[in-house]
C-alpha cells in the first residue's frame, strides 16, 4: 500500500481556452474538467493504474470538500479523509492549442492541528508519501514532528517542507531542479550527491522534459522520450507514484526509473492524470535512455537508508 498523505488537497479545475491566456483579454472556455486534486491524488491514481494499492489521505473542508469526496468516490480511489474547517482550495490549470500551460493554485485553508491529529492515527499501514504544499500557517516544528512520526516517509514538497524532510531523515525526496536549487543553492547532480552524502536522504531529481535522476548509494540518470506535451500537470506525481510502485514490486532502481520517466511522459502526452494510461507508459519506456551511472565524487555517504 502506498499512502499519499496530502496536506493541502484541492479541487483541480482544468480549463481549455480558445487561445493562450493573455492579460487584459476575454477568454472563452472550450473545455472544463473538475477533478479531485493535490499531488497525492495524482500519485495514488498512477499507483492504481499500474494495479497497485494507493490511498489518498488528507483533510477536506466545506462545500469543495464535499465535492472532492464525491469525485474521489466516483473514481473509486481508496481514501482516509478528515473533515476540517474553511473551504478546500481550488487549483486552476489553463491549457490552449498555443501551449504554455499555466497553473494558478489557491493557498487553501490554514493548518488545522485537530483535524491532522485525528487523521494521522487512521493512516493505513504502508509507505507514506507526503505530497505537495503545506497548509498555510503550518508551524515548521509541527510538520517536522509529523514527519519524524511517520517512519521515514517519502516527501514531495518544496521550500520549508523539503527542508524539514531532510532534517527528519526522509527515505526519499523528489525535488525538481528549481526546488533542489532553493534547498542547496544549486539544482545539479553534484549538489544532489552532496546532499545525499551529508544527509543519507535519497533523491529522485526530476528534470522536466529531460527526464530524471536517482541519487543514493547508486546514481542513475534517465533521459525522457521525445513527446508532444498536451498537459504536464501531474507528470511529476505520476513519475513518483510509478517509481514507488515499481520499487515495491521488486524492480531495480534503473528499471523503476525508466518506467517512472516513461509514465511521467505519458501523463504529459495524453493530457494529464485523468487521461494517463499504463500501456502508453510501457510503450514509451522503450524510448527512454539510461545513461551510464556516474561515479559519485563524494563517497562520504551518511547512514545507509535505502528505499523501500
Ligand atoms: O500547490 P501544490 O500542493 O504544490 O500543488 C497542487 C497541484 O498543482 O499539484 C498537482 C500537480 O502536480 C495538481 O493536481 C494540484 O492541484
Amino acid at each position: 500500500m502506498i499512502v499519499a498523505l496530502t496536506p493541502n488537497l484541492s479541487l483541480d479545475r482544468t480549463m481549455t481556452l480558445d487561445r493562450f491566456l493573455a492579460p487584459g483579454q476575454l477568454h472563452r472556455v472550450t473545455g472544463l474538467t473538475v477533478a479531485a486534486g493535490g499531488k497525492g491524488v495524482n500519485l495514488a491514481r498512477a499507483v492504481r493504474a499500474f494495479g497497485g494499492q494507493g490511498c489518498v489521505a488528507g483533510v477536506v473542508s466545506g462545500f469543495n470538500g464535499q465535492h472532492f469526496r464525491a469525485l474521489l468516490e466516483a473514481e473509486g480511489l481508496d481514501n482516509v479523509l478528515e473533515d476540517g474547517e474553511g473551504e478546500t482550495r481550488e487549483c486552476q490549470a489553463f491549457l490552449s492549442d498555443e501551449g504554455h500551460p499555466t497553473e494558478i493554485n489557491e493557498a487553501g485553508p490554514p493548518y488545522q492541528p485537530e483535524a491532522v491529529a485525528r487523521l494521522l492515527p487512521r493512516l493505513p499501514q504502508g509507505q507514506v508519501v507526503v505530497c505537495g504544499s503545506l497548509a498555510p500557517n503550518t508551524p515548521g516544528t509541527a510538520f517536522l514532528e509529523m514527519l519524524r512520526g511517520l517512519d521515514r516517509p517519502v516527501v514531495d514538497s518544496s521550500g520549508a517542507g523539503l527542508e524539514a524532510a531532510v532534517q527528519a531523515g526522509a527515505s526519499l525526496i523528489k525535488p525538481n531542479e528549481h526546488e533542489l536549487e532553493a534547498l542547496t543553492g544549486s539544482g545539479t547532480l553534484d549538489s544532489a550527491r552532496e546532499l545525499y552524502g551529508r544527509s543519507g536522504v535519497q533523491i529522485l531529481l526530476t528534470r522536466g522534459e529531460r527526464g530524471a535522476a536517482f541519487i543514493g548509494e547508486e546514481v542513475w540518470e534517465v533521459e525522457a522520450p521525445q513527446i508532444e506535451v498536451k498537459n504536464p500537470v501531474g507528470s511529476g506525481d505520476t513519475l513518483l507514484g510509478t517509481f514507488l510502485y515499481a520499487r515495491q514490486g521488486g524492480q531495480s532502481i534503473p528499471d523503476a526509473l525508466r518506467l517512472a520517466v516513461a509514465a511521467g511522459s505519458a501523463n504529459a502526452m495524453l493530457g494529464g492524470p485523468l487521461k494517463f494510461r499504463v500501456e502508453v507508459a510501457r510503450e514509451l519506456m522503450a524510448q527512454t535512455r539510461l545513461l551510464t551511472p556516474a561515479e559519485p565524487e563524494c563517497h562520504s555517504v551518511g547512514p545507509e537508508r535505502r528505499f523501500p
